[in-house]
C-alpha cells in the first residue's frame, strides 16, 4: 500500500491500520493483510509506561519507526508526530517530519490543527505526505481534562468538521478521527474526499485503526469500550510463563534435547 492507494480507497473498499512499536510485531504484521502500520505516540503508554502521550519525543518515535521499518519492509508506515513538534513553528516541524521520514516513515500524522496550519502545509510542501487527528487528540489531555470523547456539543462539533476542511484545504491524504459520535464520524466521512480512519468513532469511516495491543488484549485492563479484542495474548501469555516457572522449579525444563552435548 502506497500513500496514493490509501486515498483511491475510499468508497472502494475499507482501510484497516494497527499500531506497531518494535521490529518483532512488525515482522508478524508484515505477513498479515493490514493495509498500514502506525508507530503511535501511544507506545509512551504502551510500551514506555507512562500516564499519557505527552511524553513521547521526536527522537523516542523515530528510534521507533527505524525498528518498525526494519521488521516490516513491505508495508506502509505511518509515524505520529509526538507533542509540540508542530507547535513551534514550520521549520522545527519540518524537521522532525523529517527525522521520521529518514527513520522509515512513508508520512506522518499530526493531531489537531488550530495555529499551526503553517507548519502543517510546510511539511507538506517539505514532500511528507500528512495524515490529519481530530477529536480526541491525547496530547491535549490536560485542555480535555482526560481522555474524553469529543463532539458531543455544537462547539466541539464544529470544531471538528471545520478541522476536517481545514485539513482537507492544506493536503492532508487522510484524517484519523478518535472517539467522537458515530452520526459526527459518518458526517465528517460524507463530506471530504480523503479516506478517514476511526478509532471509537462508529461504523460509518472509511478505516478503522486499534492499538495491537488492545486488539489482543495483551493487558488485561478493563477493555475501552470501542476495543473489539480478538485474542486473549495477555492470559496467554501469563499461563505460559508459569508453566515454565513450574518446568524450572521441578527440573522439567530444560531436557537433554534442549541442552548441548560435549
Ligand atoms: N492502549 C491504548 N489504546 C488506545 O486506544 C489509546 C492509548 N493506549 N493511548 C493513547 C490514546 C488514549 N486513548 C483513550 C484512552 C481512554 C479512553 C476512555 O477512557 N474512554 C472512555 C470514555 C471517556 C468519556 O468520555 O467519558 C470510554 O468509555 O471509552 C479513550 C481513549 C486512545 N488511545
Ligand atoms: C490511537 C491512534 C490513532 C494513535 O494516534 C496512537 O496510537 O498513538
Ligand atoms: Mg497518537
Amino acid at each position: 500500500m502506497t500513500v496514493r492507494g490509501f486515498i483511491s480507497a475510499k468508497n472502494k473498499r475499507k482501510l484497516s491500520m494497527l499500531t506497531c512499536y518494535d521490529a518483532s510485531f512488525a515482522r508478524l504484521l508484515n505477513d498479515t493483510d493490514v493495509d498500514c502500520l502506525l508507530v503511535g505516540d501511544s507506545l509512551a503508554m504502551v510500551v514506555y509506561g507512562y500516564d499519557t502521550t505527552v511524553h513521547a519525543t521526536v527522537e523516542m518515535m523515530a528510534r521507533h519507526t527505524e525498528a518498525v521499518r526494519r521488521g516490516a519492509p513491505d508495508k506502509m508506515i505511518v509515524a505520529d508526530m509526538p507533542f509540540l513538534s508542530v507547535q513551534q513553528g514550520a521549520a522545527e516541524a519540518v524537521r522532525a517530519a523529517g527525522a521520521l521520514v529518514r527513520a522509515g516513515a512513508d508520512a506522518v500524522k499530526v493531531e489537531g490543527y488550530r495555529g499551526y496550519e503553517d507548519a502543517i502545509a510546510a511539511v507538506i510542501s517539505a514532500g511528507i505526505p500528512v495524515m490529519g487527528h481530530l477529536g480526541l487528540t491525547p496530547q491535549f489531555y490536560h485542555v480535555f481534562g482526560g481522555f474524553k470523547v469529543q463532539g458531543r456539543d455544537e462547539a466541539s462539533r464544529r470544531h471538528i468538521l471545520e478541522g476536517a476542511h481545514v485539513l482537507q484545504d492544506l493536503g492532508v491524504f487522510s484524517i484519523v478521527l478518535e472517539c467522537i459520535p458515530s452520526p459526527l464520524a459518518k458526517a465528517v466521512t460524507k463530506e471530504i474526499r480523503v479516506p478517514t480512519i476511526g478509532i471509537g468513532a462508529g461504523p460509518d469511516t472509511d478505516g478503522q485503526v486499534l492499538v495491537l495491543y488492545d486488539l489482543a488484549a495483551f493487558v488485561s485492563d478493563k477493555p475501552l469500550r470501542f476495543v473489539r479484542r480478538y485474542a486473549e495474548l495477555g492470559a496467554e501469555l501469563r499461563d505460559a510463563v508459569n508453566r515454565y516457572v513450574d518446568d524450572v522449579q521441578s527440573g522439567a525444563f530444560p531436557s537433554l534435547s534442549e541442552s548441548f552435548e560435549e
